[in-house]
């Protein structure tokens, strides 16, 4: 895995590099993060007998990837646990006042019940994953794991502070980096994850 996090980190890797490998990463951490996913024993009728098996509990797992630069890990989500639901949230960090604007959002109004997996490459200051968790607790999510590739100490105290108590929020990461810069990067970091993912135009 810390090869993978080392190609990507590299910004002479170019972006159709930079999707495959983080398509690669999140399968990775999907594996660990769906660990304690909820399950239940069904029938399962093989060609040769009847035998017990298992599937998701209902209500179904929802995955969130928090656009641009979390539609990159979908695929790698959805391969592992391809029945799985899929909801979006459009956010991004306005990069003078780092305040996070909800600009899309396609979910359930009601999300009762639901383990809810968010993803988002990057843990910087951590003012959007907050957002993003308070917006799924606020719809009646049960449990939320975010699954993150790099993460800045920052974040996870703001992470902590915001709902640290709460042990249904749980965090998945490939790697814990140094600190946040004066423009609130992840330091060493490995850029904007979205334009690294799908050029500057935004
Ligand atoms: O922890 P924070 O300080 O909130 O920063 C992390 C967020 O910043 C980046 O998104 P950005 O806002 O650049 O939008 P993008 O994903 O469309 O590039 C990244 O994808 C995270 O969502
Ligand atoms: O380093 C960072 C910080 C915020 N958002 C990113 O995409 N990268
Ligand atoms: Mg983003």
């Amino acid at each position: 895995m810390a090869h993978k996090v080392s190609v990507l980190r590299d910004k002479n890797t170019p972006s159709p590099v930079f999707r495959q490998l983080t398509d690669e990463l999140v399968t990775l951490l999907a594996y660990e993060a769906t660990r304690e996913v909820k399950t239940v024993e069904v029938e399962v009728e093989t060609p040769v007998a009847t035998t017990t098996g298992i599937a998701f509990a209902k209500p179904t797992p929802l995955v969130v990837p928090i656009l641009r630069a979390g539609l990159g890990m979908l695929e790698g989500m959805t391969r592992l646990v391809p029945t799985a639901e899929v909801g979006f949230l459009g956010m991004a960090r306005n990069e003078e006042t780092l305040d996070i604007i909800t600009y899309a959002e396609r979910l359930p109004q009601d999300l009762t019940g639901r383990q809810v997996f968010v993803l988002d490459p990057m843990l910087a200051t951590g003012g959007t994953l907050v957002e993003a968790i308070k917006f799924l607790f606020d719809r009646g999510a049960a449990d939320v794991t975010c699954i993150c590739l790099i993460a800045a100490p920052e974040g996870i105290a703001k992470l902590e502070a915001a709902h640290g108590g709460n042990d249904s929020v749980h965090l998945v990461l490939a790697s814990l980096d140094e600190k946040l810069n004066e423009k609130a990067y992840i330091v060493p970091g490995l850029g904007d994850a979205g334009d690294r993912l799908y050029g500057v135009a935004h």
